[in-house]
């Protein structure tokens, strides 16, 4: 119909983003500096009365400076009002109960965009299969932004590309357009899969790669696991129906990359915090309550992988790493003991 088309290709000019934390917070003053009208969404009143105050979230952005144009509440329904795209910055296996209270509120014909990068583990389903699911909206209202994208240095306007995908190329570009600024540039695509298993991937890569620092290994061992990384996330994304390419893209290697190398990445940091001998409960209370995603999707990505025939060795150590008990050191010898293959 073409009213429908109509909608689906009109830029977003007033947007809700739900989740006031490092990346909801960032990617609000994206769209405020690409001159869309935004309302960020904090759980706690605190948090949006101190950055309509003083335009700082000072707890999770301390310095960045919020634009005028993005403002901050902590009612939902008042920050989804009359909006053409909702943004879904919580974490992803807390998403669909947020979503499920948010359902009554969503504007009908919104784009509703998931930020989350994980797989969700009582289901094994991506973000996006689950926002569908709970708003009860075609897949065609659903997009994901992904890429290499460290909250703190878009925050700080350091050039960063990432991908718009939509199996809605319409929608797909007129998002596009709502978050383009001159720091932040958008790629559109329309491999939904590919995009949402390679987020979710690099995160348990980046924790192995986290604890191969923290065991006081160099650039050899990062560069290796990157590529062995990339082989088995680029298997289960294939055997999925993913497109091939979409892992040498942004959201694919550009990601594994800036995760895994980044002393900014959470899940990183989480690794190798575990690669010095902290136990999870001390690494989980050094990370104040953000999110290191691959410590929980490291079991939902293993178990997908098994029902699906697929061999995932590095993230099949680090589930262990996490959650039985295997030590790092160890992890790292059964890895390079694995039966010889070609590459
Ligand atoms: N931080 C980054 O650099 C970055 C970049 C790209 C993607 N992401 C992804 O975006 C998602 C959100 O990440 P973030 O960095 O904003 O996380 P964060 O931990 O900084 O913030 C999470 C936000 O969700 C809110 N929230 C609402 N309900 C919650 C609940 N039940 N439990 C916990 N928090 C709840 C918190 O209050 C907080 O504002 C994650 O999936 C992450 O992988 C993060
Ligand atoms: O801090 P992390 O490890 O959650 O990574 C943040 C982003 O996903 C990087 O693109």
């Amino acid at each position: 119909m073409p009213e429908q088309a109509d909608q689906n290709g009109r830029v977003p000019a007033k947007v809700a983003v739900l989740g006031a934390g490092s990346w909801g917070t960032t990617f609000a003053k994206v769209l405020a500096d690409a001159g869309t009208d935004v309302t960020l969404w904090a759980r706690r009143t605190e948090v949006a009365e101190e950055i309509n105050s003083t335009r700082v979230n000072a707890g999770y952005l301390p310095g960045i400076v919020l634009p005028q144009r993005l403002r901050a509440t902590d009612d939902a329904a008042e920050a989804m009002h009359g909006t053409d795209a909702v943004v879904l910055a919580v974490p992803s296996q807390t998403l669909r109960e947020n979503l499920a209270g948010w359902q009554p509120l969503l504007p009908e014909r919104a784009t509703l965009v998931s930020l989350a990068k994980g797989v969700e583990l009582s289901t094994l389903k991506r973000m996006s299969e689950v926002v569908s699911e709970v708003a009860d909206v075609a897949m065609e209202q659903v997009a994901v932004v992904s890429g290499p994208n460290l909250a703190r240095e878009i925050a700080a306007e350091q050039p960063t590309a990432t991908v718009v995908a939509c199996n809605d190329h319409d929608r797909a570009v007129a998002l596009q357009q709502a978050c383009s600024t001159p720091y932040f540039r958008p790629y559109t695509n329309t491999d939904l899969v590919g995009i949402e298993l390679a987020g979710a991937c690099k995160n348990v890569i980046a924790l192995a790669c986290g604890m191969a620092v923290g065991l006081g290994y160099g650039h050899n061992t990062m560069s290796s696991l990157i590529t062995r990384g990339l082989a088995e996330t680029t298997r289960l994304g294939v055997a999925l129906g993913a497109e091939p390419m979409t892992f040498a893209g942004l959201a694919g290697l550009g990601d594994l990359v800036a995760t895994c190398m980044s002393p900014l990445s959470r899940n990183r940091t989480f690794g190798e915090r575990l690669g010095r001998g902290e136990t999870l409960a001390q690494a989980q209370d050094a990370a104040h309550g953000q999110v290191a995603e691959g410590v929980k999707s490291c079991s939902s990505i293993r178990q997908l992988a098994a029902r699906t025939g697929v061999e995932m060795p590095i993230t099949d150590v680090v589930h262990r790493v996490c959650h039985e008990g295997l030590e790092p050191g160890p992890a790292a010898a059964e890895l390079l003991g694995r039966e010889r293959k070609a590459e």
